[in-house]
């Protein structure tokens, strides 16, 4: 019997579709999956005259395919892809290459490349996102680890890949859990940029009452214009949802808890570790947080009312201003992200190129935005830019949006609605463009009270002062 090419295992939302991608560019592959119906449908749903077979047999699965084996999995990060690998290494030969697609930790990736080179195998870690439809139709890919593997699985990563400007959105990440690290960050800008748009939404909603009727016409725009991405279009879709079961507009059915499932604080975790800012990130997470406490939230709402809202004088004008502020702010949660990649670049040795991140986000993912064309432009130009912040074009682009998001900002203080994201923004933006900022005085109280040293302006080295109290 012919072998086939490729194997997936897990055939759940974005196996299945991953797995009909790869069997449409003209691969052969079978799947595997522990549940018996995802079994039994999936070569139903393939496309016709593609070879796809699957099995609920975990020995026949790896039997069927092709040496040097090459499995995909697709399954919830953690336990589930540990359990995999326990169950298939001992059918495995020397050589084959498993590759985790999932969100998974990268410090799990590098303990399983770690324990399965033991057997002789290859382990790489890869991210993959665009959701159920981009896993179908084309996703974004940051495949990294095993360069040796890497190329022999290159031909069909290309192939499946989301295209832009004829070009696939998959580049080889970087060693080690490389892969892994940048869909982190690629789901801890997600957080962020979702953030901001919820936001905005409650500026213009709540803040100029502007209707979802309104708030759709208002998102068609802005993705025509220069806030093209998947999140704004498919925000505008949302607005224009009815509810299935009661009147009105789905959106407003929906509880304000928001969910989470982890890649959104192993960013800000790894950032933590790393010594970088990303508040807006931070922020983002936070923001999920708080929104769990829904209980809470109603009773403080009670005990601490807000005055009525003051609506914008000129809606026209809040709208350009609130999507200018919104604009910005993306840009610097990507820059944020960003520099977090140049950081865990360095400190664990992955050598991740910036260019082809940016390069790769341009489609097929969750974050693919046109703002994406000009960073890309930015790191062709110097592909060692330590902060987006610091090219010339890009600040042009900031300079033109920075006095909106302060108006922005100022309207949702004075009326009480919370945007913990946008301020965020702005304050990193401060602060990242301070020459003196005020820490000077911090290190005088830490030399205060704990002689912990400082450095001063005018000398080198380290100083400690016997602080003179007044407290007499
Ligand atoms: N959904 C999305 O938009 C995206 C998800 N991801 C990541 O992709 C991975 C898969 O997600 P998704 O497809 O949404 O998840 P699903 O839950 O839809 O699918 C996971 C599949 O894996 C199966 N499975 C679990 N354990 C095993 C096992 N030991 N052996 C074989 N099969 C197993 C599950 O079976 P059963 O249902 O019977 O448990 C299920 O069919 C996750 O890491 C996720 O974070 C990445 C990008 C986007
Ligand atoms: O990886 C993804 C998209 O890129 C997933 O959709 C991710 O699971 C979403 O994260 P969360 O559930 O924490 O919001």
């Amino acid at each position: 019997m012919e072998k086939f090419n490729y194997g997936m295992v897990g055939l759940g939302v974005m196996g299945r579709n991953l797995l009909y991608n790869i069997a449409d560019n003209g691969f052969s592959i079978a799947g595997f999956d522990l549940d018996k119906l995802k079994v039994t449908e999936l070569e139903d749903g393939a496309t016709a005259g593609t070879t796809v077979s699957g099995t609920d047999s975990l020995e026949e699965f790896v039997a069927k395919l092709e040496i040097p084996r090459k499995i995909v999995l697709m399954v919830p990060a953690g336990k589930p892809v540990d359990a995999v690998l326990e169950n298939i290494k001992p059918l495995l030969t020397k050589g084959d290459i498993v590759i985790d697609a999932g969100n998974s930790y990268f410090k799990d990736t590098n303990r399983r490349v770690a324990d399965l080179a033991t057997l002789g195998l290859h382990f790489m870690g890869m991210g993959v996102s665009g959701g159920e439809k981009g896993a179908r139709f084309g996703p974004s890919i940051m495949p990294g680890g095993d360069l040796e593997a890497f190329h022999s699985v290159r031909p069909m990563l290309e192939a499946i890949a989301a295209k832009v400007n004829g070009e696939s959105c998959t580049a080889y990440m970087g060693k080690d859990a490389a892969g892994h690290y940048v869909k982190m960050v690629h789901n801890g800008i997600e957080y962020a940029i979702m953030q901001l748009i919820s936001e905005s939404y409650d500026l213009l909603h709540r803040g100029a009452e502007l209707s979802n009727y309104q708030l759709y016409e208002v998102f068609k725009d802005w993705n025509n214009g220069e806030l093209n991405s998947f999140l704004i279009e498919i925000t505008r879709d949302i607005f224009q949802q009815k509810d299935s079961v009661s009147d009105g507009f789905l959106l407003d059915q929906i509880l304000d808890k928001a969910g989470s499932k982890g890649t959104g604080k192993w960013t800000s975790e790894e950032a933590l570790e790393n010594g970088v800012a990303i508040p807006t990130i931070d922020a983002a997470v936070a923001s999920r947080t708080l929104s769990s406490y829904k209980d809470e939230r109603i009773l403080a709402s009670k005990l601490y009312p807000k005055s009525e809202i003051a609506k914008p004088g000129n809606t026209e004008l809040f709208v350009q201003e609130v999507g200018d502020a919104l604009f910005l702010a993306t840009l610097i949660s990507y820059t944020q992200g960003l520099s977090l990649l140049v950081k865990a670049s360095e400190e664990y040795h992955f050598e991740i190129p910036l260019k082809d991140v940016v390069k790769i986000w341009r489609g097929g993912c969750i974050i693919r935005s046109s703002l994406l064309e000009t960073f890309y432009a930015a790191y062709t130009e110097d592909p060692n830019l330590s902060n987006i912040l610091l090219n010339e074009n890009i600040s042009k682009l900031v300079k033109s949006k920075i006095s909106s998001l302060r108006k922005t900002i100022g309207f949702a203080t004075s009326n009480g609605i919370s945007t913990l994201g946008l301020q965020t923004v702005l304050a990193y933006f401060d602060a990242y463009t301070t020459e003196n900022l005020p820490v000077n005085l911090i290190q005088a109280q830490r030399d205060y009270f704990g002689a912990h040293t400082y450095q001063r302006k005018d000398q080198d080295g380290v100083f400690h002062t016997q602080w003179e109290s007044t407290n007499h």
